[in-house]
Formats: C-alpha cells, sequence, structure tokens
C-alpha cells in the first residue's frame, strides 16, 4: 500500500481554493526542505460530480473519488488533513456546475430535478450523494473544538472592525413558530443492550398500508435515537400570521441551513416561497414547471419571456412586505436561493450591524427574522434582547467565546438526511429497535416534516472529556442542554454522572440561559467556553467570532479524530462567492487566509506529535509568521488597488521563512531558509510590485466550478520574483 502523505490539503471551490493557487506552492516548497510531503485530494463539487459518473466520461476524463478515500482516511491515527471550506451545493449550484462542466465537454447527464424513469431515479440518487453539506459529515469523524488563537484575538481588540449600534427601541426581532415544531414534538430514548442492531422506520397510513421508509439502522447500545417533526399546517399557518403581521418599514426575512439540513429546511424554505407567493401561485400555478422549493430565482427563469406572468411576479412581490435581500445590487432577495438562506452566516450579520438587513431599495432596515424551530430560535432572540438592552459589544474589551460541539459520527441533526421525510398520508410512523421494540411512536399528517437524529455513546463521551479539558484551559464554561427537551434530557443523563466522576462542576443551561450566561461574561472581559450540540456548534462558531473578530475565516477550528488522527479545517465560514466575482472583475483577492494560516500550524504541531521532529519547528515558525502578519498589518484588504491575498502569502512566506532560518535547534533548516529569506527580503520591491501589477483589469478563470489550473496558477502567481525564489 502506497504511504499515507504526512498531509492532506483539501482542493475546494471558489475562494479559498483561489488562494491554494497562491498559498499551495509555498507551503509544498518550505515543507520539501524537511522531507514532509503535501500532497492534495479534491472534494470541489466539481470533482465529486466526475467522480460520481465514470460511466459517462472519457478516460482521461475520469477521476478519483477523494472524498471516499478521505471518508476512509480520517479513521486511521494517520490521517493529517488541512480541510478548506467547499461548496455544500444546492439544487441551482448543482445545476450551474454540471452546465458548466458539459460546456467544457464533460458528458455528465442533466440533474433529473423530476425523476420518472429508472435511469432518471439512478442519476438522481448518485447527484444526491453530492448534494448539501456532503463533505463535512463524511470528514468529521471527532467533535470540534473551535477557538480564536491568542494572537488573532488580542489583534481584534487592538484593531476593532466596525460594528452597527443597537438602540432599545430597534423593531428587529425573531419569531418563531408558536408550537408544533421540532421543539415541542420532540421524543426521544436511548438504545438499550436488546434494542441495539438493525433498526427501522415503519409508515401506516390511516388504511393499515405499512411502508419501510429505513432499514439497516445501526443503532448501538447507548445510542440516543430521537423522532420529531414540523406540522406543515402549523408552518403555513405561522408564515402566513408573520407576513401579514409586519410593521411598516421593516424586512421580511427567513433564517434556516438549507445545506447541512439539506432535506428538511429546503421544504421549510419552500413553504415561506409558497405561502409569500400564494396569490400568484393561485393564479398561474397549475401552469409551472417550478418547485417552490427552488425558490423565486428559478421561477424567474422559468417565467422568463411571459410578460404577463413576470407583470404578475412583480405586482405578488410588491404586495407583499419587503424582502430582506442576500445582494440587492442583483434584486436577489432572501427567498431565491436556498443555499443563500445560510442563518450560521446571515443572524451574525443582521446583529453586527445593529439589527439591520439590506431591503430592496438597497438601504438598511430593520428587520423581522423567522427562524421557525423553537430549539435555536431562542439563542438569537436572547442575543438581540442582550443587545437592545446593552448597546453593541465592545470589541476592545470582549472576551473570547470558545465552542466545543458534538459532532462527530454524524451527530444529531446533521446527520438526519437519511432519516428526514416528508410524509405522504396522514399516518403513524414508529422507529423500530434490533429486537422490533417499538422505541418510538408518532401520528402525522400529510406534508409533516418528520426526522428522527442519532448520537453514539462514544462520541457523547469523548465530547464531554473534551469539554472539560477546555474548561479546565479556560476557566469559565455551560453545557447547552434543555432539559425540557427530550433529546437533550438523554444527553444529560451521561453528562451529569460525567462531571461527577471527573469531580468538576459545570453548570448545565438551556440554550436562551446559556446565551445570556456568555453573553454576560463575555462582554465582563471573561473567555467561556460553550458546550453544545451539533446545530448549535455550527451557529455560534460563526455568531460569537463574526462579533468578536469580524468574521469567522479566522478561527482555528481543531478536530480531533477519534481513532487519533488530525483534521484542521480553516476557519469556521464559507467559501465566500462574493470573493470569487471580485477576482474575475478587478483581479483583487479579498479573501484572508488566516484560518489556512492557523490550521497549518496546528497541522506542522501535529506531525511533531506523531513523532516528525521537524514538524514542532515547522508549527512555531508558522506562529510567529501568523503572528508577524498580524501585528505588521500585511492581512488583505478590501478594494482594488490595495494590498490582498496574495501579497499577505508573500509576507507569510517571508516571515515563515525568518523564523526558519533564524532558530538554533536544526542548523540544516536553518542554513537552507536563510538564502530564502534573504532573497525574499531583498525581493520585497519588485515582488509586490509584480503582485500588484494587474490589479483592476478582468481575469479570465476558465470556469467557475472547474477552474482552469493553468489560467488559475497564472492570476493568482503573477510575481516571477517570488516564483524563482518558491522553485
Ligand atoms: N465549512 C464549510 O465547508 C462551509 C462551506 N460553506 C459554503 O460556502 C459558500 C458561501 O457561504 P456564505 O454563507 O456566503 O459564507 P462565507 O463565509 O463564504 O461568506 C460570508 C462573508 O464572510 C466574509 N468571509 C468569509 N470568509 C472570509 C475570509 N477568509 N476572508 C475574508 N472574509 C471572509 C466575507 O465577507 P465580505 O463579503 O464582506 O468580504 C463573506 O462574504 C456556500 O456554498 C456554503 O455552502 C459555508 C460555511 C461553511
Ligand atoms: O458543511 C457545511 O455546509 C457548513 C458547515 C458549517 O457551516 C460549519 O461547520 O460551521
Ligand atoms: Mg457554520
Amino acid at each position: 500500500m502506497a504511504k499515507t502523505p504526512d498531509i492532506i490539503y483539501t482542493t475546494v471551490d471558489e475562494a479559498p481554493e483561489l488562494a491554494s493557487a497562491s498559498l499551495l506552492p509555498i507551503i509544498r516548497s518550505f515543507a520539501s526542505a524537511a522531507g514532509i510531503d503535501v500532497a492534495t485530494r479534491n472534494i470541489s463539487v466539481a470533482a465529486r460530480i466526475l467522480a460520481q459518473f465514470p460511466d459517462y466520461l472519457k478516460d482521461d476524463q475520469k477521476v478519483s473519488d477523494d472524498l471516499a478515500e478521505l471518508g476512509d482516511l480520517v479513521k486511521t491515527p494517520e490521517a493529517n488533513v488541512i480541510k478548506l471550506p467547499n461548496v455544500s451545493a444546492s439544487v441551482p449550484q448543482l445545476e450551474a456546475a454540471v452546465k458548466e462542466l458539459q460546456s467544457q465537454g464533460y458528458a455528465i447527464p442533466d440533474y433529473p430535478s423530476d425523476p420518472k424513469t429508472d435511469e432518471e431515479k439512478e442519476i438522481r440518487a448518485r447527484y444526491d450523494t453530492i448534494k448539501g453539506s456532503a463533505v463535512n459529515p463524511v470528514l468529521r469523524e471527532g467533535n470540534s473544538d473551535r477557538r480564536s488563537a491568542k494572537a488573532v484575538k488580542e489583534y481584534a481588540k487592538a484593531h476593532p472592525h466596525s460594528m452597527g449600534d443597537w438602540s432599545a427601541d430597534s423593531p428587529t426581532t425573531v419569531a418563531a413558530m408558536p408550537g408544533d415544531d421540532f421543539f415541542a414534538n420532540e421524543i426521544s430514548t436511548t438504545i438499550s443492550a436488546d434494542q441495539a442492531g438493525n433498526g427501522k422506520i415503519l409508515f401506516t397510513d390511516a388504511d393499515g398500508n405499512e411502508t419501510k421508509l429505513k432499514g439497516g439502522l445501526q443503532y448501538r447500545e447507548g445510542t440516543i435515537v430521537d423522532a420529531t417533526y414540523m406540522s406543515a399546517t402549523a408552518l403555513r399557518s405561522y408564515i402566513k400570521a408573520e407576513v401579514e403581521s409586519m410593521e411598516p418599514g421593516v424586512l421580511f426575512s427567513v433564517h434556516l441551513k438549507a445545506t447541512m439540513m439539506k432535506v428538511s429546511d429546503p421544504i421549510i424554505f419552500g413553504h415561506f416561497v409558497s405561502v409569500y407567493l400564494e396569490d400568484f401561485i393561485a393564479k398561474h400555478g397549475d401552469k409551472l414547471d417550478w418547485n417552490p422549493n427552488s425558490g423565486i430565482g428559478a421561477l424567474e427563469k422559468e417565467i422568463a419571456g411571459n410578460a404577463e406572468m413576470e407583470a404578475d411576479l412583480k405586482a405578488a412581490l410588491d404586495a407583499r412586505p419587503p424582502l430582506y435581500m442576500v445582494d440587492s445590487d442583483k434584486g436577489i432577495t432572501n427567498l431565491h436561493v436556498p443555499s443563500d438562506v445560510i442563518i450560521d452566516a446571515s443572524m451574525p450579520a443582521v446583529i453586527r450591524a445593529g439589527g439591520i438587513g439590506w431591503g430592496p431599495d438597497g438601504k438598511a432596515a430593520p428587520t423581522k427574522c423567522c427562524i421557525p424551530d423553537n430549539c435555536y430560535s431562542v439563542v438569537y432572540d436572547e442575543t438581540i434582547d442582550f443587545f437592545k438592552k446593552n448597546g453593541k459589544l465592545d470589541v476592545t474589551t470582549a472576551g473570547a467565546v470558545s465552542n466545543v460541539g458534538l459532532m462527530a459520527q454524524k451527530a444529531e441533526e446533521y446527520g438526519s438526511h437519511p432519516t428526514t421525510f416528508e410524509i405522504p398520508a396522514n399516518g403513524t410512523i414508529r422507529v423500530l429497535g434490533g429486537n422490533d421494540d417499538v422505541l418510538l411512536e408518532q401520528k402525522v399528517s400529510k406534508g409533516d416534516i418528520w426526522r428522527s437524529c442519532t448520537v453514539h455513546k462514544e462520541p457523547i463521551l469523548d465530547w464531554i472529556a473534551l469539554g472539560i479539558r477546555r474548561t479546565k484551559a479556560t476557566g469559565l464554561a455551560a453545557f447547552w442542554l434543555d432539559a425540557n427537551r427530550a433529546h437533550d434530557a438523554e444527553l444529560i443523563k451521561y453528562v451529569e454522572p460525567a462531571l461527577k466522576e471527573a469531580g468538576i462542576e459545570i453548570p448545565i443551561m438551556a440554550p436562551r440561559e446559556a446565551t445570556r450566561f456568555t453573553l454576560e461574561h463575555m462582554t465582563a472581559g471573561k473567555d467561556v467556553v460553550t458546550i453544545t450540540g451539533n446545530v448549535l456548534r455550527d451557529y455560534l462558531t460563526d455568531l460569537f467570532p463574526i462579533l468578536e473578530l469580524g468574521t469567522s475565516a479566522k478561527m482555528l477550528s481543531i478536530v480531533s479524530l477519534m481513532q487519533g488522527g488530525g483534521l484542521f479545517e480553516t476557519g469556521a465560514g464559507g467559501s465566500a462567492p462574493k470573493h470569487v466575482q471580485q477576482l474575475v472583475e478587478e483581479n483583487h483577492l479579498r479573501w484572508d487566509s488566516l484560518g489556512e494560516f492557523c490550521a497549518l500550524g496546528e497541522s506542522f504541531k501535529f506531525l511533531a506529535e506523531k513523532g516528525h521532529a521537524k514538524g514542532a519547528l515547522y508549527g512555531a515558525a508558522i506562529e510567529d509568521a501568523t503572528q508577524k502578519v498580524l501585528e505588521h498589518g500585511h492581512s488583505p484588504e478590501r478594494k482594488v488597488g490595495q494590498p490582498d491575498n496574495r501579497t499577505s502569502h508573500y509576507w507569510f512566506a517571508r516571515y515563515w521563512a525568518e523564523a526558519l532560518a533564524a532558530q538554533s535547534e536544526d542548523a540544516d533548516l536553518a542554513a537552507h531558509f536563510a538564502p530564502i529569506a534573504k532573497a525574499m527580503a531583498e525581493g520585497e520591491e519588485a515582488i509586490l510590485s509584480e503582485l500588484m501589477a494587474d490589479q483592476g483589469k478582468a481575469v479570465d478563470l476558465g470556469g467557475y466550478y472547474h477552474t482552469d489550473a493553468a489560467k488559475t496558477a497564472a492570476v493568482m502567481r503573477p510575481s516571477k520574483t517570488l516564483n524563482a525564489i518558491i522553485g
């Protein structure tokens, strides 16, 4: 068997991938001096599509299934993977990627939006494995530890980013369902030894016809299994009530996670679209080949050229309260594209701005934020309440909020796609254990969104232990668990004895209380650890970093894999499509690779733990370089003509080389890097001017999802002087 590479750096999409075109050659060149090989594996949406359809491709077009390979690797102690954020594709994004690949000569099939034949169904099943958050759940074989590096936090306190003012009478609110949501309907149980084995989910309609919705569920002793549903009727009447009770001057918005929750949330999104456009759909719905779950963007494409429908759509939108906009310049509303509705990014942006979003007129306005499910809406509701009472966060004095998240082995909601169903008819749903015991049973109605989540015992115990370690290192912490929520009550049965055994007291608080506790302490300058389940891990690791640091991309994001390997995610944010657009239009890339720098440092330190002596020197040198990039103000700036991602990489490389040249533990390494550092310093003027020379001009990357490597390299590595030093 081939040797596992020392470090694997993932190939992804959009802005982080453009950044890699500049940064990775530097990393590889420097690492090779210590005999450390840095390999790549491609998990971009384009590569994942090609990997699914070898039978449609010519031999020289076929690609390996790198995600599957990585999925196996993370279950071994050898794993040392740097994972950059990748596109979690919605249907519109998937369709766009397919179209682009087809235009490049890859004869892959169209995405069947309404599969009828067996062949179409088979193609659709392959595409479904690519849709939404298809990468992270496969790689995350460990729990999550996200925090800011000390240097990053100190820099943010010394150089505070802008924050909007909050006023006590801000009309911005969070609106959740009055009941009959996932929170209200949840039931939960823990699998006994007898019940372990192959579980299944059965549905029985009103006439007694039984269908198996899912079999082969691997229940283990100690696994927590839940069942819950959101009533479609209750959801629709809540949306209607919220649309109809809007105050003038307030924007209407919904905040979901259609990428991660790829089965349930597009359906919820579709209900928002269809209630909001009720009158238009009543008039034209029958004539349309359009699913509201794809959003208004897809509707606009469907009716393009039909003047009557276009006029009616415009009138329908005008008759409703103004929508919160994703991009007001381009007319993209909150209800346009499901993948643009990303609550972990959108709610912090509203809160950071002082409770405002952007309206169709391009002006900022207060916003009603609909977050249907009460499991998590309370966190944002309480946060907004807190800032209304206390005014905006003082970034210069705020403590650091870090997170320990229960994530391993597809924990909780984020692993529930295969066991989420839109209920076909009124009836009963039952979850059976390995011994056919009925574990959970619920009466449901047609259209309800029903799901079952699981979380295994080993990840739970590992998470509690990690929470205890981080609490000891930090001082203040809380478990965010609601004793009144069925799932959390089962988890508490693990947490309480584990804390007792460890002889440590960590409070257990419901999310609303825990939010207040965290905000009170952080505003008083204290560092706080939030120990949460998987969804709150995702939400909080954008919310607090965006408030504290201006972006979550600067976070350290470590997944200590349960089998002993390491997965180092870069930041907590996404792939920044707006940054790609700016690069293409004006050759300026404002993506900040600080997250990559932090992950790289951790990855080298991890290599040292595994016995690679030079890993520790590299890790320390990278930390030093990262701190210098910050201290000397060499992070990318936002506007064309200013230093960007590429110049920040030059400084990072230079400081990294200088640190390796200056260390005295390894004379050979110092001797290798001394001339590199010298050449970088001497070449400063030439390199910076070569890096900046072509800013302002449009560039061609040869694609969006599947860019041309040579074209991208030419754009991202424009300095001959630097390239010659890197070799
Ligand atoms: N872990 C993962 O793999 C994740 C992937 N995603 C995917 O990313 C895509 C985009 O998601 P979106 O919600 O727009 O979130 P992003 O995090 O990509 O962008 C939100 C905003 O945050 C700022 N930002 C994010 N990262 C950086 C960075 N490194 N440097 C500077 N600024 C940064 C940018 O602000 P500004 O524009 O003001 O500069 C950006 O527009 C989607 O396809 C989504 O599925 C999202 C989250 C996590
Ligand atoms: O995998 C995804 O789609 C998003 C992940 C994410 O937002 C996170 O882990 O913070
Ligand atoms: Mg997130």
